[in-house]
């Protein structure tokens, strides 16, 4: 489903950074560990189409992403890629149910059930009037999640999603997209320096040599 060949990047005044090689399924899951400033966000960044590597390439679903740019791009991105932010990259003043149709429109798709699934999966079906600004940190990102998942993405990319979460709902949001990830079979990659994730997921890479 994804897999990565020979990435690196390098920023202005700082160090190269080596990726290790990536290949993962559809339907499995890859914790990717590593200190801070290892390049775990970058990495992530390079996965999702954000951030064009040095060196290397991307493969998703048999489609060389660094291949395509543009309007092209952006739209692969929205129908095939989720990213889940370590804060909830959502629109306040919208509600939940905009949120979601929004994302479903960024990627050329309106699809009603698949939108009242997820709301209902994550527990948001009461709350999809509501506007963003008056929900709870715990609510918002599941939102967030939510709308990583609302177009049936063949990967999903999360970055730190537990760092600011207690242990019961760390363990409660990765149960969540570990389900989710098998349900709609997509490849799940999790990005984190979080100890607690370790044990959820056994597939693991670290960045920047041992921990
Ligand atoms: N925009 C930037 N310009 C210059 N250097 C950057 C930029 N973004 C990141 N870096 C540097 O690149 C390296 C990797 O950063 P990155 O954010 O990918 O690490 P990380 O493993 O996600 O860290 P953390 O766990 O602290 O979030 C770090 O040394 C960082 O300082």
């Amino acid at each position: 489903m994804i897999y990565t060949e020979g990435l690196s990047y390098k920023y202005q005044h700082s160090g190269q950074i080596k990726i290790p090689d990536i290949s993962l399924e559809a339907g499995r899951e890859l914790l990717v560990l590593g200190r801070s400033g290892s390049g775990k966000t970058t990495l992530l960044n390079i996965l999702g189409g954000l951030l064009k590597p040095l060196q290397g390439k991307v493969i998703i679903d048999g489609v060389d992403l660094y291949q395509m740019k543009g309007a092209r791009l952006d739209k692969f991105r929205g129908a095939h890629i989720g990213m889940v932010f370590q804060k909830p990259h959502i629109l306040p003043p919208l509600t939940v149910e905009e949120n979601l149709k929004i994302a479903q429109f960024f990627a050329g798709k309106t699809n009603g059930r698949q939108l009242k699934m997820i709301l209902e999966d994550l527990g948001m079906t009461y709350k999809a009037k509501s506007k963003v600004q008056n929900l709870s940190e715990g609510e918002a990102q599941r939102l967030s999640i939510a709308r990583a998942l609302v177009n049936g993405p063949k990967v999903i990319l999360a970055d730190e999603p537990t760092a600011s979460l207690d242990d019961f709902h760390a363990e409660k949001v990765i149960r969540l997209l570990k389900l989710q990830a098998h349900k709609m079979n997509s490849a799940l990659i999790i990005v984190t320096h979080d100890q607690r994730i370790k044990q959820h997921i056994s597939d693991q890479i670290i960045m920047g040599g041992d921990l």
